[in-house]
């Protein structure tokens, strides 16, 4: 049974902002990154703008992150102990936890002694990290609607909560993310396969998993949700506009903004967007997963952090993700607003290989208002997450068609 952590530690009027200083001298503002991925990598960035000193945590040497911070660390961020004597050899004042993986105890202990803030808070970060954990938070104590659900620890748990929830369903491990152990169940024939696959796919190897009613949504967005700090100090609640995007065995394929919606469903998308983010507290930008059918909104689950759909942003909006983030996380002021529609489309590794090259990047930037970042991933796999292609165009289809253009033109090559 999940415990929950009902407060937060801090409360919204305790927040104020962070003095900036110079990198590497006794006036440095130090921010630690726990997970250096391709999210983390444009949120150092940002914070490398602002003359932040920035330290990029990851569980293995060259990270993207780690090619553009200050210092490297490696260790196993789910050891709490590892994690702890890193806080304290670095001191950072902020901790932004970039994946979900992450000794999160430990994370609470260090914030309830006051060692460092933890982004957006502590309890944030343990309720996500685990489905059981933001589920209940959503359903059972703010009332949101979500699918179905119902937990399992064993095959015939798992029989018995279908039995509950029916056909078709969606089965993940409890702690997993990007679909990692994710399937959808047709008839029970398929049951004993889903158990098995969902074990393979768990982080941490606890055989639980959660079995979702399946949502026949029409489509599916992700709202990103800043809380950021207005100019007397409170805490303001700033909505980006929709992300609609496309998702392969649970793993984001494709992305645009702005995602057109009916008024009555934006409106209940923010309402829950801000209810979720509210409980959690603290400051940054949130990615906020809902499924939407008619006016009908479904809450899914929330990201405390910069979400992998969001990247569309870096070509959509006038601050993108990662800049928000940075700024909320300071306590400067944000601007959500949009710029030009856009699209994101995912380029894969398609190779299983260390040090792959990647041939066409000039075609794809032949395509027009496109743009490509690769993310310097040392080590390729077929469905490893390598690059983005991004692109703007007169409105979402167009914008679509070029992003999927260009990132079909990138093709990775041997290094050898
Ligand atoms: N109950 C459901 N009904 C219909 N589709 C679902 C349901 N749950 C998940 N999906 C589909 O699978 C996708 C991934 O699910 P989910 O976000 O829970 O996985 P994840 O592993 O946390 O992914 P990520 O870490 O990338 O957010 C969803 O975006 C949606 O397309
Ligand atoms: N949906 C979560 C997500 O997209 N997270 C992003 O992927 C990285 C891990 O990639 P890897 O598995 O290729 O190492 C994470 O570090 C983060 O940037
Ligand atoms: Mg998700």
């Amino acid at each position: 049974m999940y415990n929950f952590v009902y407060s937060n530690l801090l409360d919204d009027r305790s927040m104020k902002p962070i003095t900036l200083g110079t990198p590497l001298s006794p006036s440095t503002t130090k921010v630690m990154l726990l997970g250096s991925g391709e999210l983390g990598k444009e949120v150092l960035i940002a914070l490398q703008r602002l003359g932040v000193e920035t330290i990029a945590v990851d569980r293995y040497a060259n990270a993207p992150g780690q090619q553009v911070a200050h210092r490297a660390h490696v260790i196993n961020m789910a050891d709490g102990a590892a994690l702890r004597a890193l806080i304290e050899q670095e001191k950072p004042d902020l901790i932004v936890p970039e994946i979900e993986a992450i000794a999160t105890d430990m994370l609470v202990q260090i914030e309830s002694e006051g060692l460092a803030r933890v982004i957006p808070t502590a309890r944030a970060a343990q309720l996500t990290m685990n489905r059981e954990g933001i589920r209940r938070l959503a359903a059972e104590k703010l009332w949101l609607p979500t699918s179905p659900y119902k937990f399992a620890d064993s095959l015939e748990e798992l029989q018995a909560a279908i039995a509950v929830i029916g056909y078709p369903c969606i089965i993940k491990p409890v702690m997993s993310s990007s679909g990692k152990g994710q399937s959808k169940v047709d008839n029970a024939d398929e049951v004993a396969a889903a158990w098995d696959y969902a074990a393979s796919g768990s982080r941490v190897n606890q055989g639980r998993v959660i079995v979702e009613g399946f949502i026949d949504f029409d489509y599916e967005i992700t709202l990103l949700t800043v809380r950021a700090m207005g100019a007397d100090g409170s805490v303001e609640t700033h909505f980006c506009e929709p992300i609609g995007h496309i998702q392969v065995s649970g793993d984001y394929v494709e992305s645009w903004q702005p995602q057109a919606m009916a008024p009555l469903a934006l409106e209940r998308a923010r309402e829950i967007a801000r209810k979720v983010t509210e409980d959690l507290g603290g400051l940054g930008l949130f990615g906020v997963e809902l499924f939407v059918k008619g006016n009908q909104v479904w809450f899914s689950e929330v990201s405390p952090r910069p979400h992998d759909t969001g990247m569309v942003t870096m070509c959509s909006q006038r601050l993108n993700e990662f800049e928000l983030h940075a700024r909320a996380i300071l306590g400067l002021p944000v601007d959500a607003s949009l710029r030009a529609p856009g699209a994101s489309a995912v380029i894969y590794g398609q190779l299983d290989e260390v040090g792959i090259a990647f041939t066409g990047v000039d075609e794809a930037m032949r395509v027009p208002e496109s743009e490509v970042r690769l993310f310097g991933k040392p080590e390729s796999f077929k469905k490893r997450r390598m690059g983005v292609a991004l692109a703007n165009g007169v409105d979402t289809d167009e914008a679509r068609t070029r992003a999927k253009l260009a990132a079909s033109k990138v093709v990775p090559v041997s290094g050898r």
